[in-house]
């Protein structure tokens, strides 16, 4: 089981999630993200995974009608991120998340990164040129991009537009990332260099990812969760989770034998 002298960042408290359609997505999730760790949620296709991980950016809040039950608690401050009178733009500020598909502005590579950045206030331009780059380093774009940083970002390739949605991401000195299903666009080569990217980030940040890659999950996580139908059915250290399950529905998933 997890090791007990290893904080944890964050965790999700008995939380319940219903879309606006009432339909319950998730129920009674309670699971920790130890710091400077990555955990991986695997599951079948519909199982919540998308859902869970959006809830630590209040992401679902961008619809109307949809409720959130219980609580995900950030540490050490305790804040409870789901609490209706914490904001939800400073939430994603130190929660920043990845999307699949990379979705770069219409904008230059440096606005891209420069975005969260002017949202929060600062218009320095020394200090946003060094974020920027900053952002790109830890990102390993800065090489490719340095001289062109005034390109729009489009003409980047799909690997490199992925790392610049994490250097964007990146750019808020986040404590949390989230990423969803970040390489499945991807070619294998740019998917090993976002896998490589995220196991050096973990020295910096804790990360959440989901992804439907066995193997992903296997090469890149600390903690492996394996959800179905909105409930967490197991939790536990990934060697654990992928050698000797203790449920029979994890062994199945994992084993290709259902999902
Ligand atoms: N906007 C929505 N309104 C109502 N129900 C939704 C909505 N989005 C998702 N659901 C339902 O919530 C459940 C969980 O969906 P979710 O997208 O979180 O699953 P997932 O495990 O991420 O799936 P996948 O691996 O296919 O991306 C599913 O039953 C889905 O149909």
């Amino acid at each position: 089981m997890a090791n007990v002298t290893t904080p944890i960042k964050a965790e999700a408290r008995d939380l319940n999630f219903f879309y606006s359609n009432g339909a319950r997505a998730l129920k009674g999730i309670s699971m920790p993200l130890y710091e400077n760790k990555i955990t991986a949620l695997i599951g079948p296709s519909g199982c919540g995974k998308s859902t869970f991980l959006r809830c630590f950016n209040r992401m679902h809040d961008l619809y109307p009608g949809n409720k959130y039950q219980g609580q995900i608690v950030m540490h050490p401050d305790n804040t409870n991120v789901l609490d209706a009178g914490v904001d939800p733009i400073e939430v994603r500020m130190r929660i920043s998340m990845v999307f699949q598909k990379p979705n770069p502005f219409p904008k230059s590579i440096y606005e891209n990164v420069a975005y969260g950045l002017r949202v929060r206030g600062e218009n320095n331009k020394r200090i946003m040129d060094d974020k920027v780059e900053e952002a790109l380093k830890g990102a390993a774009l800065w090489n490719e991009v340095k001289d062109r940083l005034h390109d729009l970002a489009f003409n980047l390739s799909g690997g490199q537009q992925q790392r610049l949605c994490i250097a964007r991401a990146l750019a808020t000195d986040p404590e949390i990332m989230l990423f969803d299903e970040p390489t499945s666009a991807l070619d294998p080569i740019a998917t090993a260099n976002i896998e490589e990217l995220m196991v050096e980030l973990r020295s910096k940040l804790t990360i959440l990812v989901v992804t439907h890659n066995m193997q992903q999950a296997a090469r890149v996580s600390d903690y492996t969760a394996y959800m179905y139908l909105g409930e967490l059915i197991e939790y536990n250290d990934t060697d654990k989770i992928f050698t000797t399950p203790s449920r029979k529905e994890t062994e199945d998933y994992i084993t290709g034998k259902f999902g």
